[in-house]
């Protein structure tokens, strides 16, 4: 039997010290889904990403992907997997070309070996040149291949967003995870990021979730919206459904604007 099914989230949570940051959460993803996670600040969300990501370890419950369970992996190792994500405070290699920041990503999926990368052996260069073309594929789509020798520090924000988000993808994931990519973006950079996370989801087969403030951009493009409040989980469904929701409505009073 083929399952739609990519991603599971069975009753995890996450205490640090005497905090439960994240209690009781249940989220399933499938196949293709774009979907949303939302809530006030300090909600979890970004405490969600980092235990679907390895960066900690869920005290409670279980995540599986593909079929696999997360426990005790390594953030590389969920890479590997196929999850890939952006960071809210962008993190980029800022010294180094913007070409070589998609190139590092790509670098730790490369199928030659490193002792071909070594000896600098035929493989290795037909390795490298393949990787060039293929990340100068991405920055097309990206519209960053005119700033391919910029260092990354020296790109316009928005820009350092997009190629954040190009180098998540470099690692050729099947979910993608964006935390807040429209942070900090004026309203027509945003407009264009919805219309470039659209036209990758289709483009590479994925699958997103992403963490976001801006609602405008949150309920244009999910399909379904995750509400956390105070590290649990008190809503899912539609936009429409999240948008009248009594309890997403009070969680957010005096915080956000839901339009
Ligand atoms: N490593 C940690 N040690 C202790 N507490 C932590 C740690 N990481 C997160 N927390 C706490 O967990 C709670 C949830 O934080 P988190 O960053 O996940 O919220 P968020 O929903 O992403 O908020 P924001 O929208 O402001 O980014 C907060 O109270 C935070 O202080």
């Amino acid at each position: 039997m083929t399952s739609n099914l990519l991603l599971q989230v069975e009753n995890v949570g996450i205490q640090f010290g005497g905090l439960k940051a994240v209690q009781n959460v249940n989220m399933h993803m499938n196949k293709g889904e774009l979907v949303g996670l939302i809530g006030p600040n300090g909600a979890g969300k970004t405490t969600t990403f980092n235990m679907l990501t390895g960066v900690y370890q869920p005290t409670e419950g279980v995540i599986t992907f593909d079929g696999k369970n997360l426990k005790g992996l390594k953030p590389y190792q969920v890479t590997k997997l196929g999850i890939s994500r952006t960071f809210q405070n962008i993190r980029l290699f800022k010294d180094l070309s913007v070409l070589d920041n998609v190139k590092v990503a790509n670098h730790n999926l490369a199928k030659h070996s490193i002792l071909s990368s070594i000896f600098r052996l035929p493989n290795h260069f037909k390795g490298e040149e393949k990787m060039d073309r293929e990340s100068i594929e991405f920055l097309k789509i990206f519209g960053l291949d005119v700033y391919k020798d910029e260092l990354a520090k020296n790109l316009p924000y928005g820009m350092q967003r997009r190629l954040e988000i190009a180098r998540a993808l470099a690692a050729k994931p099947q979910l993608l995870l964006l935390d807040e990519p429209a942070a900090g973006m004026n309203p027509q950079e945003t407009h264009h990021l919805m219309e470039l996370i659209a036209f990758i989801r289709k483009e590479f087969d994925l699958t997103i979730l992403l963490i976001e403030h801006d609602m405008h951009l949150v309920m244009g493009i999910c399909e379904r919206i995750y509400v956390l409040d105070h590290g649990q989980l008190i809503a899912d469904g539609t936009p429409e459904e999240i948008r009248n929701n009594p309890k997403v409505i009070e969680a957010y009073l005096g915080e956000e604007v839901i339009e």
